[in-house]
This record gives structure tokens, C-alpha cells and sequence, in this order.
């Protein structure tokens, strides 16, 4: 038996399922029977896809060449086929594909038909590959036969004694169908007669039907076998629907047990990785306990390191505070003989008390003094003159040297405030001023007489200096200076730090910087980055008090400061050239700088040059601005005139 076969030789229930009653499958191929009867009773056997074959001896057999076919194709195979019995070459051919068998000119009567059959194609299986029905009388006489899972590959099988009747057409038909793949057949013999004992389990040997009286073996008709054939089918489908129920039972408990398998499956899947975690958690555990321990020893090694060394510094400790406690008592014992020494100790710090509290007496006492010589002295300023006016004739530039030999200035009585100035040649006019200085003076002289002023501004007075003249007559040079040669602005700011310096220590000065022009009547802020939402001006804030709201206002901590603030406005000023200064201020410059603790204010001005505008023969925008400067310069002096001569209106709002 092949690999796709069973050991057992015949097994009924397997014919039983496969071919219809009253046949059987063999495992075997064709046997010749020795009785003539049997050999009588051979009608037709033709060898499908092969030659006429022919067996001479006792047993002769006679196999027709392939014929009474329709359709299908031949199969060869030069292949040894097992168990071939006394024909074995008619398994190596077959007919196969769509094909059927139609044997003619029969006499009517029972036959019984044997098929042959082996796989010689498919010899490596699998099973399933080639899967047929047989009909034959257009009955199914042969169900889903796979010779290669009965026998294997190469090895012979029969159908045998298939009962059939010829009617009157004489026509046998044998039909072939496939199921999986095309169907084969190697050889068919038809034989006279129906088959002699129909192989059937209720027979009481359980292979052959008996008499039930005499126990002889009957011999069936057609129809009889017929109907046996009927009740077996009966018989073996009641089995199968049985065993199909018993198998899908088996399929449920299967597939049940499956699913359990495949739960207990998932769930020792999770214990796993739940076991995996937790044996690297242990793992991980286990290593930092190693660091852990590791870090202890070190520690504990450590503190009994550190525990020697501060055992060893309280013994030294107490050994010292006991050296120290008998210092103590000695130095007691010393300090109290010392005492009772001096008698006049007592005496001695009391007089030193007195003295304390003389000192804060006498120090009150020279604060007071302070403000009150403070005050003196801004008295004494005021009683020179609220107003102070002096007046600085420059040195003759060069062309001006050599256009005018004669001079019309004259100096004699310069230093008591006198300066004369020659009118038509002989005519001498004098004009009196606080102050002259002449060509000579220099920067230091001017400030001599405008440093008192600073320090009236730290004691909470208001201050106005300014310069003011005909374009070109040195009040830029006056107020501002150059870098070697400071003028008042530089000089009183620098003195006014000094004071505050100074002062530190009873008083802190705050103090913040503006710097503000007056060009074509408008005021304009010089520290401002971008130009104002709103036009600025001037608001009098209460009787001789003015205030620019929205100016920028820099706090200041030293002169430095002060000097790049100044230098900043100083760059963003108006200034243009006219016929008598090529480098002539055309606005009026005002540094305003205020005390924060005194609420007072510093004005240090340069006011744009006056002009007369014949002489300076300006035109156009030059001339708005000369119209400007000197319409706001005449304002000024009717201001001035006012104050001068304490006039009941001063009219500061003419301008503008
Ligand atoms: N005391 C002085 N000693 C030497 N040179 C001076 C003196 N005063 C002014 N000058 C020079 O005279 C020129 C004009 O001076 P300055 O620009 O200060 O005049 P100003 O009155 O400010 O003129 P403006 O009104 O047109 O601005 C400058 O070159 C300046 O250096």
C-alpha cells in the first residue's frame, strides 16, 4: 500500500462510502479467474488509453485496444506499477480528462462492470489533487474516488462488480466526472450477469447475504440487489448523518478547546511579560541596591571618619574653654583689683558723656548755623539784584582787526562795571553794567561772578543765566566753550555736583536734565528720539514759573552725564551762516535742570544772535527766522524792562 493508502487491505465502510452496494474496492489489480466460467463471462474489457493486450496459457486473457471512448486524453507512464496482478501494463495507461465510455450492441440483461484504476501522474500526491464520480447508467456508481489516498502513487486499484442492466438499446454508458482535477481510468471490463454475492454486513458472517433458513448464500436479481443496494444507502447515510453530527460535536469541542488553549495561551503570554518586568524591575532593584549599599559604606566610613575628627575637636575645645575659663576668673580677679585701683573711674566716664552729649549739642548747633548762613547768603545775592547784568566784549577777529584800525570801546573803568563806547569819534557814551569783562578776561573770570549762582539753585532758589547780544558777539562761546576752554554751562554744572557731593551726607540731590530750543517761535525738544504727538509748549505754572509738559527729562548723576546730554542737544540744534557768523545759532538754546528735593530750577540759555537785518542781508527762510529771533528778543526785553522796574503786569506770554 502507497503512502496515501491504508494497511488494512479491504475496508467495507470505505467501499461502503465509495461505491455503491453490492461492489467493492480491491487494492489490487487484475487477477484471471482459472474457471471458464468466469472467462465466458468477460464481454468487453478494454484497456483504456493502450494497445490490445493478450495472455495466452491457463488462464488466457484477452484486452481490446481503446475504443467505445468519447472525449479525453491518453496518459503513459514507463513507470512500474505495483500490485498490477496478471495485467500490470494496463495500469500504465489511461484515459483522462472529459471523457466517457458507451458500450453498444449488448443483449439485455444484468452485467456487472469492473473499473481500473492507478495514479501514475501525480505520484508525489498530495491527496486531493485528482478527485472523480463515476455513473454509469447515468447512476452514481462511483462517489469522490482519490486513488492516490487509497493506494498512493504507481499502485493498482479496482472497482469491482458494479451491477448494471442493459435494456433494450443494448447501451451500457460508463461516465466520468471530476470533482478535484480530471478523472482517469486504466481499464473497464463489462461482464455478463449481475454480480454472484453481494458483499453486505447483515449477512451473519458479516461479509455474504445468507438464507435466514438454511444459511445458503442467495443469489439477487437485478432489481432485488436494487433494492438491497436502496436500504444499505439508507443504512450507511443514517451512519453518516450520525457520524457528521459526531463530528461536528468533535469540531465544537475542538474548536472550543482551541479557544481556551488560545485564552490560556494569551493570558500565559501577559503573565510572561508581567514575569519579564518584574525580573527586570528585581534586576534593576538589585543594582541599585548594590550602588545604594556602596554609597552607605562610603557615607557610614565617612561619618566615623568625621565623628573622630569632631570627638577629637570638642575634647580640644572643652581643653581650651577651661583655659579660657581660668583666663576668665584671673583676668576678673585682675579687673577687679584694677578698679578698686582708680578711684576716679566713675568720675572719668561720666565726664566722658558730657562730652558726647556736648558734641551732639554743638553739631546741632552748626547745622543751624549752616542754613542760617545759607540763607545770608542768598540774601546778600538778592541784595545785589534779583537781575544781574554783565557785559563780555570779545577780541576782534582777525578781519574785523584789519577793517577797523580804531576801536569804539573803551575799558578804563571796565572794573567798576563802567564801559564807554565812542559815539561820532569824540563822544564818549557810558553804559553801566554788574559787570565788564574785557577782551583779557577769560572763561575762568566770567564764571567767578555766575558760580554763586549754583549754589542758590542746591538751596531750593530759581536761577536763570543767559546770554544774550548781536549775532556773533561770543554768547555761544561764553555759555557753551569748546572742549579746552569750558564756558558757564560746563563750569556751573561741574561746581553744582560738587556741592551735592559734598552735601551727600545731609541731603541727596536728585537731579534731572531737559534741553529745549525756540526756532521760528516753536519749541522743539532736542532729547526727544521722535517728534512729539503734540506740539509742545510753554505753560506758566504759577507767577514767574514755567513748565513744558511732555519735554523729555533725563535724570543726571555726575557732570558726565550732563555733558553728553548737553552735547547730544547741542548737535541737534538750528544753526545756519549769515554775513557776520559763519556758524550762527538760529535758535535759542535752553538747558533746564531740575532739583527734585528742592523743587527748584537751573536755566542755562543761549539765546540766538539779534540782527539787524540790512546788515545781514538775509533773505527768505534766513529771514523768517532773523524776523523770528528778533521779535521774541524784543519779548524778552520788555520782560526784562518789566521786572526791572517791579511793574505790576510782566508781559512773559508776548511772544508765542
Ligand atoms: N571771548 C572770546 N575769545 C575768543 N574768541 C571768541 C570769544 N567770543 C567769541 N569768540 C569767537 O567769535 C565767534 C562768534 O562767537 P559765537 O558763535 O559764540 O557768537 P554768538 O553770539 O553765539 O553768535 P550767534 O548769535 O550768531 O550764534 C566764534 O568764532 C567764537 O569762537
Amino acid at each position: 500500500m502507497g503512502d496515501g493508502g491504508s494497511d488494512t487491505g479491504e475496508d467495507p465502510m470505505l467501499d461502503s462510502l465509495i461505491c455503491v452496494a453490492g461492489s467493492s474496492i480491491k487494492r489490487s489489480g487484475f487477477i484471471a479467474s482459472h474457471s471458464s466460467d468466469e472467462r465466458e463471462r468477460r464481454v468487453i474489457f478494454v484497456n483504456a488509453g493502450g494497445e490490445e493486450l493478450r495472455r495466452q496459457g491457463h488462464s488466457e486473457i484477452e484486452v481490446e485496444t481503446d475504443r467505445f471512448f468519447q472525449g479525453g486524453d491518453v496518459l503513459r507512464t514507463d513507470e512500474e506499477v505495483a500490485d498490477g496482478g496478471d495485467l500490470p501494463s494496463i495500469y500504465q495507461s489511461a484515459r483522462c480528462g472529459n471523457f466517457c465510455y458507451e458500450f453498444r450492441d449488448l443483449p439485455p440483461g444484468d452485467y456487472s462492470v469492473d473499473l481500473h484504476f492507478a495514479e501514475i501522474v501525480y505520484t508525489n500526491g498530495p491527496r486531493g489533487m485528482r478527485v472523480f464520480n463515476v455513473f454509469i447508467q447515468d447512476e452514481k456508481a462511483v462517489s469522490e474516488l482519490d486513488v492516490y489516498s487509497i493506494v498512493g502513487a504507481n499502485r493498482a486499484l479496482q472497482v469491482m462488480n458494479i451491477p448494471v442492466s442493459a435494456g433494450k438499446d443494448g447501451v451500457v454508458s460508463v461516465n466520468f466526472q471530476g470533482v478535484v482535477g480530471s478523472p482517469t481510468v486504466s481499464g473497464i471490463c463489462i461482464k455478463q450477469g449481475a454480480p454472484e454475492l453481494q458483499l453486505v454486513s447483515s449477512g451473519r458472517d458479516g461479509k455474504s447475504l445468507l438464507c435466514d433458513n438454511c444459511f445458503a448464500p442467495v443469489k439477487l436479481t437485478a432489481a432485488e440487489n436494487k433494492a438491497a443496494r436502496m436500504s444499505f444507502t439508507a443504512k450507511y447515510e443514517r451512519e453518516i448523518r450520525e457520524l457528521k453530527a459526531q463530528c461536528q460535536m468533535k469540531q465544537d469541542e475542538c474548536y472550543e478547546a482551541w479557544m481556551s488553549l488560545t485564552a490560556a495561551n494569551q493570558e500565559l503570554e501577559k503573565v510572561r511579560a508581567e514575569l519579564d518586568v518584574k525580573f527586570f524591575q528585581n534586576f534593576t532593584l538589585g543594582q541599585a541596591m548594590e550602588k545604594e549599599t556602596e554609597k552607605m559604606a562610603k557615607i557610614s566610613s565617612k561619618y566615623e571618619h568625621d565623628r573622630r575628627l569632631w570627638v577629637a575637636a570638642i575634647d580640644e575645645l572643652e581643653r581650651k574653654m577651661k583655659a579660657i575659663k581660668s583666663e576668665h576668673s584671673q583676668l576678673s580677679f585682675e579687673a577687679h583689683q584694677c578698679a578698686n585701683s582708680i578711684p576716679g573711674l566713675n568720675q572719668m566716664v561720666t565726664a566722658v558723656q558730657s562730652l558726647v552729649g556736648q558734641y551732639d549739642d554743638l553739631k546741632m548747633k552748626f547745622n543751624e548755623e549752616q542754613e542760617r548762613r545759607k540763607k545770608l547768603y542768598n540774601q546778600l545775592l538778592e541784595s545785589k539784584g534779583n537781575i544781574r547784568v554783565f557785559c563780555r566784549c570779545r577780541p576782534l577777529n582777525m578781519e574785523e582787526a584789519s577793517s577797523r584800525p580804531q576801536t569804539v570801546v573803551e575799558f578804563t573803568d571796565a572794573k567798576d562795571g563802567d564801559l564807554g563806547v565812542l559815539m561820532n569819534g569824540s563822544n564818549k557814551k557810558i553804559y553801566k553794567f554788574d559787570r565788564v569783562y574785557t577782551p583779557k578776561d577769560d572763561q575762568c573770570d566770567v564764571f567767578e561772578d555766575a558760580s554763586p549762582v549754583a549754589t542758590s539753585v542746591l538751596d531750593g532758589y530759581n536761577v536763570c543765566i543767559f546770554a544774550y547780544g548781536q549775532t556773533g558777539t561770543g554768547k555761544t562761546f561764553t555759555m557753551e566753550g569748546t572742549e579746552q576752554n569750558r564756558g558757564v554751562n560746563y563750569r556751573t554744572l561741574e561746581l553744582l555736583f560738587k556741592i551735592a557731593e559734598d552735601r551727600k551726607k545731609t541731603i541727596s540731590y536728585d537731579i534731572s536734565v531737559s534741553v529745549l530750543e525756540v526756532y521760528n517761535e516753536q519749541v522743539r525738544d532736542l532729547l526727544a528720539s521722535s517728534p512729539p504727538a503734540k506740539r509742545l509748549e510753554i505753560k506758566q505754572v504759577s507767577e514767574g514759573v514755567n513748565h513744558v509738559p511732555g519735554v523729555v527729562d533725563m535724570k543726571v548723576e555726575n557732570v558726565d552725564e550732563v555733558w553728553n546730554i548737553l552735547q547730544t542737544g547741542s548737535n541737534a540744534r538750528a544753526v545756519g551762516s549769515n554775513n557776520v557768523n559763519g556758524h550762527s545759532s538760529r535758535s535759542h538754546w535752553l538747558v533746564q535742570l531740575y532739583i527734585e528735593c528742592t523743587r527748584s530750577k537751573l536755566w542755562l540759555v543761549d539765546l540766538a544772535g539779534s540782527e539787524r537785518l540790512a546788515k545781514t542781508d538775509v533773505q527768505g527762510e534766513r529771514l523768517k527766522e532773523a524776523q523770528s529771533i528778533n521779535k521774541s528778543l524784543s519779548a524778552l526785553g520788555d520782560v526784562i524792562s518789566a521786572l526791572a522796574t517791579k511793574s505790576s503786569h510782566i508781559p512773559y506770554r508776548f511772544s508765542f
